[in-house]
């Protein structure tokens, strides 16, 4: 074990590079389109890009992808400030395998995800018949969102 799936985010500065550098450090099986994303939380803040990466590596346990998701946050020289607040990167650890975690440091699957059409679109393009532990398949999910104000950027790409 293990294979996650990482949510990307960035909507301060350089927003592709800041989630190219996700791909270029941890080399992920699978990796989304880049979208557009009105924000969600504290909606005063700049659109974001969001991707979803699925990654695998026997060596990484779920503690593991926490930590080098937070390297990679601390290397695109994020600050902690607001919550749910602007930032250069942001990865969340969605799942990992069947892992779960009541753990506040690391929550498994990320509790978020049922709500967020900015998780579920980029996920459900790369791996379509994904099941989110203890929620049911994520197509079911997206299609009861409400729609969401998330668009591919074609121009855009991760890799
Ligand atoms: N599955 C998870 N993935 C990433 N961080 C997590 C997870 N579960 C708990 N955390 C914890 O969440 C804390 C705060 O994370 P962060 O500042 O990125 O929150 P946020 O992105 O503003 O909100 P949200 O977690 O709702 O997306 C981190 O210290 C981390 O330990
Ligand atoms: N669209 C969108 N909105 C957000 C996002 C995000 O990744 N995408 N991340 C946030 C901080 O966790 C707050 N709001």
């Amino acid at each position: 074990m293990s294979r996650a799936v990482l949510s990307l985010g960035s909507n301060l500065g350089d927003r592709l590079g800041h989630l190219n550098s996700v791909v270029t450090a941890l080399r992920p099986v699978a990796v989304s389109s880049v979208y557009e994303t009105k924000p969600w939380g504290v909606e005063d803040q700049p659109d974001f890009l969001n991707a979803v990466c699925v990654v695998d590596d026997p060596a990484r346990d779920h503690w593991a992808w926490l930590r080098a998701g937070q390297e990679l946050e601390r290397a695109a020289g994020r600050v902690r400030e607001l919550r749910w607040g602007p930032r250069t990167l942001d990865v969340d650890v969605v799942t990992v395998d069947d892992v779960r975690s009541a753990d506040p440091e690391l929550l498994l699957p990320h509790p978020g995800t049922p709500e967020r059409a900015s998780v579920l679109i980029p996920w459900l393009e790369i791996e379509p018949d994904a099941v989110l532990p203890g929620h049911g398949p994520i197509a079911d999910l997206l299609a009861a969102l409400p729609d969401a104000g998330v668009h591919r950027r074609r121009d855009l790409v991760l890799g």
